[in-house]
């Protein structure tokens, strides 16, 4: 099949550079990335084998990569922006700077070990741990001064045990349902609290203004995801604990209502406390209270 081409045109001047974007091409990450992306407006890729993806009109190119090597690919600058998961960033080691928190991809990094063994962090010392985030768990190491031996591995490290491979393993941990089945169970703190992120490279104090650009959209749709819209019918004499209960980013918007005895409220509220608060507004007297989802927004 031919491959999908952009339309022809004028070369871009180098002022009208395309900003190079790295995205998860499959995984856990990828699906979620892809969403976001299209949300905030960005030509999705046809086919889940295609690697690079022009956005003409954006003026932005796509690079599909594996996750764990997005960070080292925007610290060398090679691409000016992309999306990973924080604890594949921390582990790759590359000097990147976290842009926006995308609120999906969450996780723990956890060590475990045989259910029916008692574990701490320090009795690491002297064992066999299997990872895939090598680097992760080197610093943690290091930083307790914990001397163990780091088996590297490319997944599918909770089997790594019963093989005889480890004495215990430090890994992603979601659900938790891969330990259990396992017969595992974590220990210690977590190593890293997890999701995807997206990320420029460290070596610019600022991002360049096309990166900022970009930035700004993938951040207005994450908001858009995070808040709701609240409108809703408020009694004049109670106006103040109105703007108390919802005082929106800098201040609510009142409006005056036919009615002079009511005001109409409007106001963006985080969308996981949104029902109590609408619950807080009905016992307080207000009325024809609405919660209606953001698409996207800009600050
Ligand atoms: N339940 C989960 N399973 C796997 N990764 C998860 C999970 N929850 C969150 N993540 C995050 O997803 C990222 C890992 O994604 P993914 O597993 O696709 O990468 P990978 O392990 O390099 O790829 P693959 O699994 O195909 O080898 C990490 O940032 C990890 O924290
Ligand atoms: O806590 P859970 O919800 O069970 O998820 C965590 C598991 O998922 C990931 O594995 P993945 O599927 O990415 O395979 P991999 O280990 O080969 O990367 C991770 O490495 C854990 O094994
Ligand atoms: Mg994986």
């Amino acid at each position: 099949m031919p491959r999908e081409t952009p339309e022809a045109r004028e070369p871009l001047e180098e002022s009208l550079a395309m900003l190079r974007v790295a995205v998860p091409n499959k995984g856990a990450l990828s699906e979620a990335a892809a969403a976001i992306l299209s949300e905030a407006g960005y030509r999705r890729r046809s086919d889940p084998k295609d690697l690079n993806v022009i956005d003409v009109a954006n003026e932005v190119e796509f690079y599909f990569l594996r996750p764990k090597d997005v960070a080292i690919y925007v610290a060398a600058g090679q691409l000016d922006v992309g999306i990973t998961g924080r604890d594949l960033a921390a582990d790759s080691g590359a000097e990147v700077i976290e842009e926006v928190a995308l609120g999906f991809g969450s996780s723990t990094f956890r060590y475990a070990a045989p259910s029916d063994e008692q574990w701490t962090v320090e009795g690491l010392e002297g064992k066999r741990i299997a990872t895939s985030y090598p680097n992760l768990v080197r610093r943690d190491l290091a930083e307790r001064g914990i001397d163990a031996e780091i088996i590297r591995l490319d997944g599918a490290v909770e089997i790594s045990i019963q093989l005889g491979v480890a004495d215990a393993i430090a890994d992603v941990v979601g659900s938790g349902r891969t330990l259990r089945l396992h017969g595992l169970t974590a220990f210690g703190e977590s190593l890293c609290d997890s999701e995807a992120v997206l990320i420029r490279t460290a070596a610019t104090a600022q991002p360049s203004k096309y990166a900022a650009r970009f930035i700004k959209r993938v951040q207005g749709v994450v908001f858009g995801q995070q808040y709701v819209m609240i409108d809703y019918d408020c009694p004049k004499e109670l106006l103040d604990l109105a703007v108390e209960l919802t005082p929106g980013l800098e201040s609510p918007t009142i409006s005056p209502m036919a009615d002079p005895a009511w005001l109409a409220v409007r106001a963006m509220v985080p969308r996981k406390s949104h029902q109590q608060l609408m619950d807080e507004l009905s016992d307080m007297g207000a009325r024809a209270i609405l919660a209606s989802d953001i698409r996207s927004c800009r600050f």
